[in-house]
């Protein structure tokens, strides 16, 4: 989704369009920002229109695997929240989602820990509050991704920090009818 709603923008589709078919979009995925050079910047002004739309923006955030072995998780998700998450209003500031997905961890076949995933989750939850206060960080749901199937979700979410899975390669699998169950499951107990 593009974040100008009318105008020569060739291969964009403006928000409301998307509006008329969705009610949610993701922004800010790995893959926009690697591929199609998406910066915060440009993640935010999305998130922004998306907002002023009526969509639910599910915005990405992640650190890629060098940042991870260098330990600057922490700095680069921070920079990432003040940066794409940038301007909301209050009530706006309780409306997103976040989805944490480390760049490592998708489509790699090599998930995050329950606990690594969940410290994150904490940490951005935390940055958010001093942001937007304590009551929409506990309004927002924050969601992990990155090579999640039907036999690591159970762990995800019964994390406490923990509020759901961003699904990509085991959705259009048989996988996926499992992992909903098992979802559903746990948010009923
Ligand atoms: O990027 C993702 C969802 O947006 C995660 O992808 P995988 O579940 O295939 O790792």
């Amino acid at each position: 989704m593009y974040y100008e709603d009318k105008g020569a923008f060739t291969g964009e589709i403006a928000p409301g369009m998307v509006k008329e078919l969705c009610s949610t979009v993701i922004l800010g995925h790995s893959e926009r920002r690697t591929y199609f050079c998406e910066s915060d910047e440009l993640v935010n002004k999305k998130t922004l229109a998306a907002l002023a739309y009526g969509l639910r923006p599910i915005v990405c955030l992640g650190e890629n695997s060098e940042q991870y072995e260098l330990g600057e998780t922490q700095s680069v998700i921070k920079a990432q929240i003040q940066q794409s998450l940038a301007g909301l209003n209050e009530q706006q500031a309780q409306q997103i989602v976040i989805a944490y997905e480390p760049i490592w961890a998708i489509g790699t076949g090599k998930a995050a820990t329950a606990a690594g995933a969940g410290h994150v989750i904490h940490f951005i939850r935390h940055t958010y509050a001093e942001i937007y206060g304590e009551s929409a960080a506990q309004a927002i749901r924050i969601l992990y991704g990155g090579s999640v199937t039907s036999a690591n979700i159970g762990e995800f979410m019964a994390h406490p920090d923990i509020d759901g899975g961003l699904i990509g390669g085991a959705s259009v699998k048989n996988d996926f009818v499992e992992i909903v169950r098992i979802s559903a499951e746990a948010i009923q107990s």
